[in-house]
């Protein structure tokens, strides 16, 4: 039996843009009490493209989730054929330099917050993950896809300029050297390209076949101290979130992402 909980509303969550909140519930979070598995599924039609209200509604629920006892989350779409089809590009043509802000702010904060959770994460990836996609769901423990989708950091075909928390996330999943590949040229994988270089660590015939993939993967842990494995994930991902965090060159480079979107 699933139970619902309630993700945070985005007027409570960012009171600074009230302007821009939103009553559309753009996430949906239920955890099966039976398993103790909470499911988070992205449900913005068209193609789940990440904009500032959805943003502030995954990164809450996330959020939310950590307060609960729940033996891992699975993040994945209500769309037939779409993961998440990245940032929306409304949100980059001709932002008002707050909302451009806010927008970042928020990217980057649900990035880490899905990076870091106590818990275990997976991404059951049942349809194309193009960019930030593909980001949300290197920000997963784990990741489980649907066959003939695609999935990568495709940044450079589009012209523009990958973050280096982007990269430093996919450096976290498969090899620099596959990395450097990857990006500079811009490639979107199939499922089964992306298999082989562990860009995804399982393929699935279809979303209940990933999603009973993802659940399995959280029994791995059954006999793991929940505190021991927190504290080691922190110790291999917590680097790479400080970099993300707290650097001057992350400050620079926001200024850079504002001011590149704010005059294009
Ligand atoms: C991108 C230029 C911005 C320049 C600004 C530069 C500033 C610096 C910013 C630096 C940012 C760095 C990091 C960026 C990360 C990103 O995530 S960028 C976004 C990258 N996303 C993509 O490349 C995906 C593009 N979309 C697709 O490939 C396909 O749409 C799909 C997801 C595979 C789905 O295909 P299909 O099922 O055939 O549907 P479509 O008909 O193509 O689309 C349906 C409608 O959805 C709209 N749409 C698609 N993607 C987006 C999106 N990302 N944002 C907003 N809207 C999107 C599409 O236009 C269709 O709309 P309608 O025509 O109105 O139906």
């Amino acid at each position: 039996m699933a139970s619902k909980i309630f993700v945070r509303p985005i007027s409570i969550a960012f009171n600074a843009f009230r302007n821009y909140s939103s009553s559309s519930k753009l996430v949906d979070v239920s955890i099966n009490d039976k398993t103790g598995i909470a499911t988070v599924t992205m449900q913005r039609p068209p193609v789940n493209s990440l904009n500032y209200e959805l943003l502030i509604e995954l990164n809450g629920a996330f959020q939310d989730l950590g307060s609960k006892k729940i033996k891992g989350a699975i993040l994945t779409s209500s769309l037939k054929t779409i993961f998440s089809a990245g940032l929306d590009i409304l949100e980059m043509y001709k932002p008002k330099p707050e909302r451009a802000n806010a927008f970042w702010t928020s990217l980057q904060d649900t990035w880490i917050t899905i990076f870091n959770t106590p818990y275990p994460t997976v991404a059951a990836i049942n349809g194309h993950s193009p960019a930030g996609g593909c980001l949300l769901s290197l920000a997963c423990e784990y990741r489980v896809m649907v066959n003939n989708y695609t999935i990568g950091l495709n940044e450079t075909k589009l012209g523009i300029v990958a973050p280096f928390w982007f990269v430093a996330s996919m450096k976290n999943t498969i090899s620099n050297r596959e990395s450097e590949l990857a990006l500079t040229s811009g490639r979107l994988y199939k499922t089964d390209e992306a298999f082989k270089v562990g860009l995804v660590d399982e393929t699935a015939e279809n979303k209940e076949d990933a999603l009973a993939k993802a659940e399995k993967f959280f029994s791995r842990f059954d006999a793991v101290n929940p505190i021991a494995r927190f504290l080691t994930k922190q110790e291999l991902r917590g680097k790479i979130v400080k970099v993300g965090r707290k650097t001057f060159i992350y400050k620079i480079f926001r200024k850079f992402q504002i001011c590149m979107m704010t005059r294009i």
